[in-house]
C-alpha cells in the first residue's frame, strides 16, 4: 500500500470510529416561573416519561430553526429562544447528544398535539417527575437557574 493509501485507510478508520452526532434539540418554555414538562406518547418503553418539547435537527438546518419548527409541530406554538440549559448531553448509543435552551412563548397555546399530556411545573417539584435519562442534568442545571432547589 502507498503512503498516501495507507494515510487515507487510517483516516476512513477514523471517520467511522468517530460520527458526527445527530442534534436532539429540547425547549424549556417557562412561562410565569413554571416549566412545560411533555409526556412521551410512544414507543412503548419511554411512553409516561416527561422530557422536554422538540426532535431531531434536519441535515442541513440549523439548531434553532429546528427547536422552533419542533415546537410549532408538536404544541401549535411560536417559541423565542433564550439561555442554552447546561451542556450537551450524550444519549445511549453516542451517536446523538441532547441540547437544550430556555425558551418563551410568543403566540399559541400549547396543545398535545403529539404526546400524551402536558404540564407547568414549579422549579422544585420538575425532579419529582420520571425524565429520559438524559434530561436528568440538564433538569437539574434549570432548577438551579430558575432558584428552586437540586439536590
Ligand atoms: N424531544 C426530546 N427528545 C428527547 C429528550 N430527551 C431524550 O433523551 N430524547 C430522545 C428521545 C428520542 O430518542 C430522541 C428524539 O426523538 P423524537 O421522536 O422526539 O424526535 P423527532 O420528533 O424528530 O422524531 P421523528 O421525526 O423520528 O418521529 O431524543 C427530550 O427532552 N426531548
Amino acid at each position: 500500500m502507498s503512503r498516501s493509501a495507507e494515510h487515507l485507510a487510517r483516516l476512513t478508520v477514523v471517520q467511522t470510529e468517530s460520527p458526527i452526532p445527530a442534534v436532539i434539540v429540547g425547549a424549556a418554555i417557562v412561562r410565569d416561573g413554571l416549566v412545560l414538562a411533555c409526556e412521551r406518547a410512544a414507543p412503548a418503553e419511554v411512553a409516561g416519561r416527561w422530557e422536554f418539547p422538540g426532535g431531531k435537527v434536519d441535515p442541513g438546518e440549523a439548531d434553532e430553526a429546528a427547536l422552533i419548527r419542533e415546537c410549532e409541530e408538536e404544541l401549535g406554538v411560536t417559541i423565542k429562544l433564550g439561555e442554552r440549559v447546561g451542556t450537551d448531553v450524550p444519549l445511549g448509543t453516542r451517536t446523538a447528544v441532547l441540547r437544550v435552551w430556555q425558551a418563551s412563548l410568543v403566540a399559541g397555546e400549547p396543545a398535545p398535539l403529539e404526546h400524551a399530556s402536558l404540564r407547568w411545573v414549579a422549579p422544585d417539584d420538575l425532579l419529582d417527575l420520571d425524565w429520559l435519562p438524559a434530561d436528568l442534568p440538564i433538569v437539574t442545571d434549570l432548577v438551579r437557574t430558575l432558584g428552586g432547589t437540586a439536590a
